[in-house]
């Protein structure tokens, strides 16, 4: 449809420029299904068992369960696909529980889009939002800053609209759009379709300016679900994918290691063949933490419920709740999100300083005008205070065209007339005083006598200075200028042709007169103070990054409680000038950011990050988008313009910014309980590993049979699902929660080589009290004593190991079944079937003893890990 005219597309979409029937827009919905991804549909229970199964350690898992079935070993393979379906069932069920707590909070922020339609076909046609999953072909749309581009979109009108299509084209800067009615004639015809001006694609989002457009795909039938089907975003590794799939990988490869190991070394040093194979895989299974999958998301999905439950945030990725616990600096803009953006007037002031209507009255035309021809459907807040403040007067004008604010110009542009005078037109132009200032040539004196004067060095000091001394008192000032410009020329050049390009442009925005400020207070939002001392306490460094004045934003700061000095706010144009380590450097000892563009922003959370911070951004407005998308995790209040809530991991959905206090610590609870279950399971792991692959090479015999080490792996996973409910060391959430993969993998070695040491003294004691190794009853005593001397350290590691407070109620049973099942099952009468006899009262008594300098030894060596690191994280 790219190339059709505007009518050709109405006339095939059966649509027309005054929307949709209400009729017609529910036989469509029946007809195309609703508007969402394929990837964005709610997961059935099947498809979420089947991407369980997609995960690397199941692929591990099964890959072994597939060598046992051609060595015929069934049981083995029998026991690996009742660990696989079990794991994949547990988690499915831990992640659908935590989708279901925040569903109902997911309702509260659902995206919606301004729609036009019609109730019956002579009824006057009306706009209204609905969620965009309610959109169909035909319908017709308005879009204004900060919307999602809901569908493909074919635009019949637009004023200045610009779109990022980053997730498109990878372009980072936003490109413009306007209507063609007759593209194929058009010399952009050729250019690749997402750079096709007249079309806006589901996917991007609107930078600025607005339109109002046509639907012409839905739903899987857009651009964006053929070409990606799914929204992976392209923001690089995050401090999930280095800590905990950083370690996954590392077992997998010494998982894939280890059988033919076993083989080779029993061939060389016994002599053994093929028959060790299904040793060799149930040593293989035995090191695997096969559990790591579930208890991750069991403890993540954990979290997610009861911060959704207790503190409405919206974790929107179960992995985003761990980087959570990572963040070490938050970076925030500052308003809408320290402040409450309800602006209000405190003063209109001429150049000279003295309040005066004059400014007032032009920023009210100037808001007006703009809002009226760039078809927005609700005012900046700025403009609404300005237009609540003004008197009506800005009716006498009438609006010719505007070039609507955008964050990177920091300026809005309207040209009136007064109706029925012929003439000159009026420029009206509003914005940050720096940038109106440097478009200003001349000052307009106050008073009936008013008169222009050229601005002078002196005079541009002196209105510096006017301006600093009111940001300085934390209020946000707007200057406003007017100049005039020739009727009948560029303004009125055929509607056709694209708004600002050939019309009205910044380009008319020169040589203005100044005729004065409007200046306007924003409270601060009530939460944020205690919100921000509690990031603080909890070792989180904060930074401020505002579009606003550097004066403005150190005052608000200091309102806040953040200590700086003013001399120490970096502006801007600073961070345009510096790359690579400078940038890094300058980003990393600054707090307050100011008169940042959407990528300067960005730029500053990028060099952050490639310092090696992990950072959050807290942002609501369109111009913080690129930065929440560089940022590790992304965070928005719920008043958050549509695309940043999208584009967010996670959503405050109460007015409260406390929250993200106790998001943090949330994450930090979450990443402590992971970090537990790795230690304990993984040292335990490769202690068993190691004894056996040195018991395998000294004794004649398998130091164990498969079975009985896939019997022990069962019960050793089964305790530690405990895990998930765990609480961590309070030192552990007093700081940054990070899992660093070689000094934790330095850890497991060294409880590793005890547990292995316990298990070589236990072969020892075995070899004194049970005589006769090379009978089938001497074997069976041998294989039962270390079955229960296994089941009885790991109960030891799974309570001592832990870091700080005595372990809850449900670890210390599993810690106690453990026990008991070890001590019991070689005295029941099932231990026969599994090859263990009975043993020795002898045994027990040294057992005992080997266990008490065992369990001593893990304390001691604990304690002392504890006083060197201090938290719970490694
Ligand atoms: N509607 C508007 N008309 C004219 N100028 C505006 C308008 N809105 C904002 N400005 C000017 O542009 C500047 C930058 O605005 P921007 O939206 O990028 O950031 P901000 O709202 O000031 O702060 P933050 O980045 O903390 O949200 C503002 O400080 C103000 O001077
Ligand atoms: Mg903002």
């Amino acid at each position: 449809m790219a190339g059709l005219t505007v009518l050709e597309v109405l006339r095939r979409l059966d649509s027309g420029p005054r929307g949709l029937l209400e009729t017609q827009a529910d036989h469509r919905l029946a007809h195309y299904g609703e508007n969402a991804l394929p990837a964005r549909r709610p997961v059935s229970w099947p498809a979420r068992f089947a991407r369980g199964l997609r995960d690397p350690f199941t692929g591990v898992l099964l890959c072994l369960g597939l060598v046992s079935a051609a060595v015929s070993s069934w049981g083995t393979a029998c026991v690996i696909t009742v660990l696989v379906l079990v794991s994949c069932a547990l988690r499915s069920r831990a992640e659908y529980r935590a989708d279901r707590s925040a569903a109902a909070l997911r309702e509260l922020i659902t995206t919606t889009a301004t729609v036009q339609r019609q109730a019956g076909p002579a009824s006057a046609p009306r706009t209204r939002e609905i969620p965009v999953d309610q959109l169909v072909p035909g319908d017709v749309i308005r879009l204004t800053p900060g919307d999602m581009v809901p569908a493909d979109l074919r635009l019949l009108r637009a004023s200045s609209l610009t779109v990022h299509q980053a997730a498109l084209t990878g372009e980072s800067k936003p490109v413009t759009k306007f209507p063609l009615d007759a593209p194929g004639r058009d010399p952009l015809a050729d250019a690749a379709l997402f750079e096709q001006p007249h079309l806006c694609f589901q996917g991007s989002s609107v930078a600025s300016g607005s339109g109002t457009a046509v639907v012409i795909a839905t739903g899987a039938g857009t651009r964006f679900a053929g070409a990606y089907g799914s929204t992976a975003r392209r923001r690089g590794e995050s401090a999930f994918d280095r800590s905990v799939n950083g370690i996954s990988w590392i077992l997998i490869r010494f998982m894939l290691l280890t059988p033919p190991l076993v083989l080779m070394a029993n061939a060389a040093l016994r002599g053994r063949g093929l028959e060790t194979l299904p040793f060799a895989v149930a040593v293989a299974v035995g090191l695997t933490p096969e559990m790591l999958p579930v208890v991750v998301t069991a403890v993540l999905a954990r979290g997610a419920t009861i911060l959704a439950r207790r503190h409405e945030v919206i974790v929107k990725r179960l992995p985003a709740l761990h980087d959570l616990g990572a963040i070490d600096v938050l970076c925030t803009d500052k308003t809408g999100t320290l402040t409450q953006d309800r602006p209000v007037l405190h003063c209109s002031l001429t150049p000279d300083g003295r309040p005066g209507p004059e400014p007032l009255h032009w920023a009210a035309v100037n808001s007006l005008w703009t809002l009226q021809l760039a078809d927005l459907p609700a005012p900046d807040p700025l403009d609404e205070a300005i237009l609540d403040a003004a008197e009506p007067e800005g009716y006498e004008y009438e609006g010719v065209a505007a070039l609507p604010f955008d964050p990177v110009r920091r300026l809005a542009g309207a040209l009136v007339r007064r109706p029925g005078r012929t003439g000159p037109h009026t420029l009206v132009v509003k914005g940050a005083p720096e940038d109106v200032l440097d478009r200003c040539t001349r000052v307009r004196t106050a008073g009936h006598d008013a008169e222009d004067t050229e601005i002078d060095s002196a005079a541009r000091q002196r209105l510096r200075e006017l301006v600093e001394a009111k940001a300085a008192q934390g209020l946000r000032l707007l200057a406003v200028a007017v100049t005039e410009l020739p009727a009948g020329l560029p303004a009125e050049l055929p509607a056709e042709l694209p708004a600002g390009r050939g019309r009205l442009t910044s380009a008319d925005e020169h040589g203005l007169t100044l005729t004065g400020f409007v200046a306007l207070s924003d409270a601060l939002a009530p939460t944020a103070p205690d919100a921000l001392t509690a990031l603080a306490r909890s070792g989180v460094a904060v930074k401020v990054l505002t579009g606003d004045h550097p004066g403005t934003a150190a005052a608000v700061c200091r309102d806040l409680g953040l200590a700086i000095d003013p001399g120490t706010v970096v502006t801007g144009d600073r961070i345009a000038e510096l790359s690579g380590p400078a940038l890094a450097e300058l980003a990393a000892r600054t707090t307050v950011f100011a008169r940042c563009t959407p990528e300067d922003k960005a730029r500053v959370v990028a060099a952050l990050r490639e310092s090696g911070y992990t950072t959050g951004f807290l942002g609501d407005g369109v111009n913080d988008l690129p930065a929440l998308q560089t940022a590790d995790i992304g965070l928005c209040p719920r008043d958050a313009v549509h695309v940043t809530r999208e584009a967010a991991d996670v959503v405050l959905a109460a007015k409260d910014l406390t929250a993200i206090g106790h998001a943090i610590a949330a994450g930090r609870h979450s990443t402590g309980n992971i970090v537990t279950y790795l230690r304990i399971t993984l040292s335990s792991n490769l202690g068993n590993v190691i004894a056996m692959l040195a018991a395998g090479l000294l004794l004649p015999f398998l130091p164990m049979l498969p079975a009985q080490v896939l019997l022990q792996n069962l019960c050793f996973d089964a305790a530690q699902l405990t895990f998930a409910l765990d609480r961590p060391a309070p030192a552990a959430l007093r700081g940054p929660a990070t899992l660093r993969p070689h000094a934790f993998l330095r850890y497991i070695t060294g409880f590793g080589l005890l547990n292995a040491t316990a298990d070589l003294a236990t072969f020892a004691i075995l070899t004194l009290t049970v005589p006769g190794s090379g009978h089938p009853a001497g074997q069976a005593a041998f294989h039962a004593g270390w079955f229960t001397e296994n089941l009885l350290t790991q109960a030891l590691v799974m309570l001592l190991l832990r870091a700080g407070r005595p372990a809850p109620a449900p670890i210390c049973l599993a810690a106690a079944a453990l026990a008991a099942i070890g001590l019991l099952l070689p005295l029941s009468p099932l231990a026969p079937a599994l090859g263990m006899i009975t043993l020795p009262g002898l045994y027990y008594l040294l057992l005992a003893s080997v266990l008490t300098l065992y369990g001593a030894g893990l304390a001691l060596a604990n304690a002392r890990h504890q006083r060197r690191y201090g938290d719970g994280s490694s």
